[in-house]
């Protein structure tokens, strides 16, 4: 299976299992995730969490080898609009979600976290939007929420211009890792939530009502949309197409 969903006392926790692909997002990880927003909607789930197996990489964005047959923007488009949607499903779930970056986020994976209310980033990490370096842009709703939660939108901006991965250190510097870990990450995760623990979930539902509602407002999903077209058109390029040609077959 190219996930591991478990439930464990309440903390939902959602692993990308296919770190022989550096954790890359296919369909079947899309119906995982379309899963745990279910579960989640559906019972008193307390936190999602959303990581990646091994220590090499959290998620490596779309896999290339699967995604390198969609040619067209309309084809680009039916798996683009597919992940928005699900990514904002869990950017406006009702509860605290935690991407725990356990390695290497980039393209779509960096789109994932970002998506995510917190991202507690392994100290050996790198993180960015390489999409860019394909000829495209974000296209899973990323860039949108970069420059939607984020102060500074010059460093955003330049984050996702640069098609640059950071490291941990210069994450915490522009405020996307909301914390930074050694070691065991789930005892990071742990050690992160410890306080909240102490507070009711109700009042960590009712918190998150309040960017929720902020969103919807400023029409955040109808943003999205735009990046998602944006993205489908680029996809059609003969830069995008060589550039991907040329991952699978390791000329860089
Ligand atoms: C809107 C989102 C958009 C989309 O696709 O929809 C994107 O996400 S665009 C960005 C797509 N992702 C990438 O371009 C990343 C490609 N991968 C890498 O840059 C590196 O693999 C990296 C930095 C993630 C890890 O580097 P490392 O040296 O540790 O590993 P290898 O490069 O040797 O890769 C090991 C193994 O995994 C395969 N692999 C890695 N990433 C992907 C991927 N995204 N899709 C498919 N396969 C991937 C790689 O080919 C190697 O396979 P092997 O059979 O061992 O040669």
């Amino acid at each position: 299976m190219s996930y591991v969903l478990t439930n464990d006392q309440g903390i939902l926790k959602f692993v990308i299992n296919r770190p022989e692909k550096r954790n890359a997002i296919n369909f079947e990880v899309m119906d995982g995730l379309e899963r745990a927003v279910e579960i989640v909607m559906n019972s008193s789930i307390r936190y999602l969490v959303i990581s990646g197996e091994g220590d090499k990489s959290f998620c490596s964005g779309g896999d290339l080898s699967e995604f390198h047959s969609l040619k067209t923007e309309e084809e680009a488009y039916s798996m683009l609009s597919r992940m928005a949607d699900i990514l904002y499903r869990i950017a406006t779930l009702p509860i605290p979600v935690i991407a725990l970056v356990n390695g290497s986020a980039v393209g779509g994976g960096c789109e994932i976290a970002t998506a995510c209310d917190y991202r507690i980033v392994s100290s050996e990490a790198k993180c960015g939007f390489i999409q860019g370096s394909l000829g495209i842009t974000s296209g899973w709703g990323g860039g949108t929420y970069l420059i939607e939660k984020f102060s500074h939108t010059d460093r955003m901006l330049k984050f996702l211009s640069e098609a640059t991965p950071l490291d941990s250190k210069e994450l915490l510097q522009i405020g996307w890792a909301s914390d930074v870990y050694s070691n065991d990450h789930w005892g990071a995760f742990t050690q992160f939530i410890q306080r909240m623990e102490s507070v009711d979930p109700s009042v960590h539902r009712a918190y998150k009502e309040i960017a929720i509602r902020k969103w919807q407002q400023s029409e955040l999903r109808e943003r999205i949309e735009k990046e998602v077209r944006r993205c489908a058109i680029l996809w059609e390029s003969e830069v995008h197409e060589q550039a991907v040609q040329n991952f699978l077959s390791k000329k860089k």
